[in-house]
C-alpha cells in the first residue's frame, strides 16, 4: 500500500523523466476511497453539498407557505373584526428571507402603492370620475346603470353597454379585479364578440350574453340581438367573478354549485375551472362593499389575494409552455444555487432562466462527475461550461488563498481561434462583478512572446485555448506546466471534434500533462459512436452520458427548414447566385453564411459575389487573425450581409439571426452538415438550410436520412444573368482559380467515397475548371500527384 502511494506520488513529481533507480508507476486516479459507499472525499463533499443545497430548498417553501398561511389569517382576523396578534420588535439581524416578509408586511398593511414595482404595470386602473376609490364590481349588479355611476361611458357618455364595452376604464378595472392578463383580456373580448355569436360590432350582445348564461336561447329573443341596449340592462356578475351563474338570487346567496363553463382555459386561464369559491374571498367581497375605510382595506387585501393567485399561474402556465429544448424547465437562474454575482451578471446579459443543457450540466458539476454532454446547436452549452467553471473557480479560490502564482484552475479547450475569442469573451460578461477573477486566451495567429507577457502580467484563473497553441507553451516549458498543475476542471467544447483524428495526439499530449483529479466535462452537438468510446481519453470510467436531444429525434434543430438541390457542378455558382437574390427579395433581414468546401474556393466564391455586387464578406483561415476577428465582429452585429465562409465558421461560433445558410458541396462528413446548419436558428429562432450537391455527390444523401430534409428544384437562372456572371467570372484573376482548383482537388481527394475513384475525382475535377472559366486543368507538381494518387490518371498534368 505505502509502496503505492509512493510510486503514485513519485510518478506525478517525475511524470516526464523518473529518476534512475525508481519505477515509472502511471497514477491511476482517485483518491483514497475512506468514505462510505466507496466515495472518494470529493464525491462524499460534493454529495453533502448537494444535500444541504436541497434542505435550503426545502426551507424556502416552507417558509413561503407559512407566509401564505399567514396572509390568509390576516385577511380572515381583518373580515371578522378581531384584532391582529400583535407583534413585538425584534433587534435581532434580519435575514434576506425575514427582509422580504416584512416588505410583504408592509404591503398588506399599508397598500399596495407602497411596495409597487413599476415594471409589474400599474395596480391601479386610471382614476374614474366622481371616484378615487377601487372599483367594486358587485355595485355593477346592484345598482343597475353601473355605467354610469362607474363613469365608465365618459368617453361617448350615452350610457349604453356598447360605451362600456369599448371602455378602457373598464377592462383596466377587469384586469386590476380579476388579475386577468392583457392577452386574456384580448381573448376574453374575442370571445365576447366571435366565438359566441355576437356580431362584430357591439350592439346588442349584451343581451344576447345575458340570455346565454341565463340558459334562455329562444331564437325570438336572438332576433332582438340589433336594438339597442337599454342602459337598466344588467352586467352578469360571473363575468366579473370567472364562475356561476344561475339565478341573480342564488348567486347572492352563494351557493350555485355545479357551474357550466363558458370559456375554454385559454381564455380564462385557471379562473374558470373553480367551481365552487372559497368562503373567505366571498366574505372579503361582502365586506369591501361598504363604503368606508374598512371596506377599501378588505378591497386591497382581496387584490393580494389575487395577485398570490395569478402569480402562481403565471408559474404553472411557464412550466407548461416552455418545454422545448432551449428553455426546458423555465428553472431561473437565481434558484439554482450558484454565485449570486454571476447571477448579477447573468441578469445583465438578459438571461432570467436556464436552456435544458444549462440545468443538466450544473447538476452533474454538483455530483462532481465528468459528462459528455451533447446538445443541439445554439442551446446556450457555452454558459452551460462556464457557470461550473466560475463555481470551480470560486471553491478553489476559497480552498488555497496563500498560492504565489494563481494556478490555472479552468482550462477550456476548443477547435478553433474564433470560437476562443467568443468563449472568453462570454466568460468576461459572467464574470463581470467578480474582482480579482480573470480569463485569458492562448491561441494562434498571435506572437507567442506577447503570449507568455499576457500571462504573467495577468494572472487568470480561467484558461481558453486552442490545441496547437497550448500544446507549444506547454512543451516549451514557459512556466504553464506547473499553473496548470492546480487544474480542477477541463472541459472540452467541440470535444467530438477535438478527439477526431486531426487533433487526436495533440489532445492525448496535452491531458498527459494534466492532472488526473479534475473533474472534465465534454461538450458537443454531434457525439458519433467512435468518439464516445475514445472519450476515456480524458474523462473517467464512471462518467455520465447527458443527451438533452430526446431519442429518435434528429440532431438538428426542428425549426430549420431542410432541402437539397441537385445541379450540375458547372452550374454551382449560378445556383448559388439565384438562391442568394430569391432570399434576399423575400427576407428584407436577411443574413447568409455561404460554406465552401476549402479556403481558396471560399476565397474565389467572395471574389465572384462581389463582381456580382452582392453584399458579402469572406473568412476563411488564409486571412490574418487581425482580419478574421473583424469579420466575425462585423457579421455577428450586421443585418443584410453575406458571409462566404469556409469551415471556420462551421462550429460554435454564434452569429445571430442568420436567416439561411447555404453549403455549396458535400460536407466532410455528417457532423459537419449538422454543424454548419446549426449556424442558423439558434437561441429557438426558425432558420433555413440548403444543400447544394452536384449528381455524383449525392450518395451523401445516406448519411442525413434521419434528418427532415427535402428534395428541392433549382431555382431557374435567366440568359441574362447567366451572361454577367461569365463576364465577372472572367474578371477574376487565373492565379486565384488556379488555386482553388488545387485545393478542391486536395479537399475531394481526402474523401473516403470520392478518393477512392480517381479516374472519377479527375473527371470531376475538370469539370470544376470549366465552371470557373479556366481553359484547362492547371498543371500539379510531381509530388502532389504521387501524394495524391493520380499518378497515371488521364487529364491530369505534371508540372516539370
Ligand atoms: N439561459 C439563456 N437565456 C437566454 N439566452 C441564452 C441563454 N443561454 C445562452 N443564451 C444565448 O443563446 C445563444 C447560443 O448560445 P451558445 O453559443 O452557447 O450555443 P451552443 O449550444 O454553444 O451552440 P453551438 O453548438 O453552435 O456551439 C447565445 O446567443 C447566448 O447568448
Amino acid at each position: 500500500m505505502i509502496t503505492t502511494v509512493i510510486f503514485r506520488e513519485t510518478s506525478r513529481i517525475y511524470r516526464r523523466r523518473p529518476p534512475f533507480g525508481l519505477l515509472w508507476v502511471r497514477s491511476m486516479g482517485g483518491g483514497a476511497r475512506t468514505f462510505p459507499g466507496g466515495l472518494n472525499k470529493w464525491q462524499w463533499k460534493r454529495l453533502h453539498e448537494k444535500k444541504a443545497c436541497e434542505k435550503e430548498k426545502r426551507l424556502i417553501d416552507q417558509e413561503k407557505q407559512l407566509y401564505q398561511a399567514r396572509l390568509r389569517s390576516q385577511i380572515r382576523a381583518s373580515v371578522s373584526g378581531l384584532p391582529e396578534k400583535p407583534e413585538g420588535p425584534s433587534h435581532s439581524p434580519i435575514s434576506p428571507k425575514e427582509h422580504l416578509k416584512a416588505l410583504a408586511d408592509r404591503f398588506v398593511k399599508h397598500g399596495a402603492e407602497d411596495l409597487w414595482n413599476d415594471d409589474d404595470g400599474p395596480i391601479h386602473s386610471p382614476p374614474h370620475p366622481g371616484s378615487n376609490k377601487p372599483i367594486d364590481p358587485r355595485n355593477f349588479i346592484k345598482d343597475g346603470n353601473l355605467q354610469q355611476k362607474r363613469g365608465y361611458c365618459s368617453q361617448r357618455n350615452d350610457g349604453s353597454f356598447d360605451s362600456l364595452l369599448n371602455s378602457r376604464v373598464f377592462w383596466g378595472d377587469l384586469q386590476q379585479i380579476r388579475g386577468f392578463t392583457e392577452g386574456n383580456l384580448i381573448t376574453f373580448r374575442g370571445n365576447l364578440e366571435q366565438k359566441r355569436g355576437y356580431p362584430g360590432n357591439v350592439r346588442g350582445k349584451v343581451k344576447k350574453f345575458y340570455k346565454h348564461i341565463k340558459g334562455s336561447s329562444s331564437s325570438e329573443d336572438d332576433e332582438e340581438d340589433h336594438g339597442t341596449v337599454s342602459s337598466n340592462a344588467r352586467w352578469p356578475k360571473f363575468v366579473l367573478e370567472g364562475d356561476a351563474p344561475g339565478t341573480e338570487e342564488e348567486r347572492e346567496k352563494g351557493d350555485v354549485k355545479n357551474v357550466k363553463r363558458f370559456m375554454g382555459n385559454a381564455t380564462l386561464g385557471n379562473y374558470d375551472v373553480k367551481v365552487t369559491r372559497k368562503r373567505i374571498v366571498q366574505e372579503l367581497e361582502d365586506y369591501a362593499e361598504q363604503e368606508d375605510e374598512e371596506g377599501e382595506k378588505a378591497m386591497k387585501l382581496y387584490e393580494i389575494k389575487q395577485e398570490i393567485i395569478e402569480r402562481k399561474r403565471v408559474e404553472e402556465t411557464h412550466e407548461v409552455i416552455d418545454q422545448d429544448e432551449f428553455v426546458a424547465s423555465g428553472k431561473r437562474f437565481d434558484d439554482s444555487g450558484i454565485s449570486p454575482l454571476t447571477v448579477k451578471a447573468l441578469t445583465a446579459a438578459g438571461y432570467a432562466v436556464m436552456t435544458r443543457v444549462q440545468e443538466d450540466t450544473l447538476s452533474v458539476f454538483l455530483e462532481g462527475k465528468d459528462a459528455f454532454i451533447k446538445s443541439r446547436s445554439g442551446t446556450g452549452k457555452t454558459t452551460a461550461f462556464l457557470l461550473p467553471a466560475i463555481e470551480t473557480v470560486l471553491k478553489a479560490m476559497n480552498s488555497d488563498k496563500a498560492k504565489r502564482v494563481p494556478p490555472i484552475y479552468v482550462l477550456i479547450i476548443c477547435p478553433t481561434r474564433e470560437l476562443a475569442s467568443q468563449i472568453a469573451a462570454e466568460a468576461r460578461v459572467l464574470l463581470k462583478y467578480h474582482d480579482g477573477l480573470g480569463v485569458q486566451m492562448l491561441v494562434g495567429g498571435t506572437r507567442f512572446k506577447d503570449d507568455q507577457k499576457r500571462l504573467e502580467l495577468d494572472p487568470c484563473q480561467i484558461l481558453v485555448a486552442t490545441p496547437g497553441r497550448l500544446l507549444d507553451h506547454i512543451e516549451t516549458k514557459s512556466g504553464l506546466s506547473t499553473r496548470l498543475m492546480g487544474l480542477k476542471m477541463l472541459v472540452l467544447d467541440e470535444a467530438d471534434h477535438l478527439l477526431s483524428l486531426g487533433y487526436r495526439k495533440d489532445m492525448e499530449k496535452i491531458v498527459d500533462c494534466l492532472p488526473r483529479r479534475r473533474q472534465s466535462l465534454l461538450f458537443s452537438a454531434t457525439v458519433p459512436k467512435e468518439v464516445r468510446r475514445i472519450s476515456q481519453l480524458v474523462l473517467k470510467r464512471e462518467h455520465s452520458f447527458i443527451n438533452t436531444v430526446d431519442a429518435g429525434s434528429p440532431d438538428s434543430n426542428s425549426k430549420v427548414k431542410q432541402s437539397y438541390i441537385i445541379a450540375p457542378h458547372d452550374v454551382h455558382f449560378q445556383v448559388v447566385y439565384q438562391l442568394l437574390k430569391d432570399h434576399i427579395t423575400g427576407v428584407p433581414d436577411y443574413k447568409v453564411i455561404v460554406f465552401c468546401a476549402t479556403g481558396m474556393v471560399t476565397s474565389l466564391m467572395y471574389l465572384f459575389f462581389r463582381e456580382m455586387q452582392l453584399n458579402v464578406r469572406e473568412i476563411h483561415s488564409r486571412k490574418a487573425q487581425l482580419y478574421r476577428t473583424r469579420i466575425v465582429d462585423e457579421f455577428k452585429q450586421s443585418k443584410r450581409l453575406i458571409l462566404i465562409s469556409s469551415d471556420v465558421s462551421s462550429r460554435g461560433i454564434n452569429y445571430p439571426d442568420v436567416t439561411l445558410v447555404i453549403q455549396v458541396g458535400i460536407p466532410s462528413d455528417r457532423e459537419q452538415y449538422v454543424h454548419r446548419l446549426g449556424r442558423t436558428g439558434r437561441e429557438g429562432k426558425d432558420g433555413e438550410g440548403i444543400l447544394l450537391l452536384a449528381p455524383w455527390e449525392e450518395h451523401f444523401l445516406e448519411y442525413i436520412r434521419d434528418m427532415p430534409i427535402e428534395r428541392s428544384s433549382a431555382p431557374h437562372v435567366d440568359q441574362h444573368a447567366k451572361s454577367k456572371m461569365e463576364d465577372s467570372m472572367a474578371k477574376i484573376d487565373t492565379s486565384v482559380k488556379e488555386s482553388a482548383y488545387h485545393a478542391w482537388l486536395g479537399y475531394y481527394n481526402s474523401l473516403r467515397e470520392i478518393g477512392r475513384d480517381k479516374t472519377s475525382l479527375v473527371h470531376w475535377a475538370n469539370q470544376f475548371c470549366e465552371s470557373i472559366g479556366l481553359e484547362k486543368p492547371p498543371a500539379l507538381f510531381r509530388k502532389t500527384v504521387v501524394k495524391m494518387g493520380l499518378k497515371d490518371i488521364p487529364g491530369i498534368r505534371v508540372r516539370k
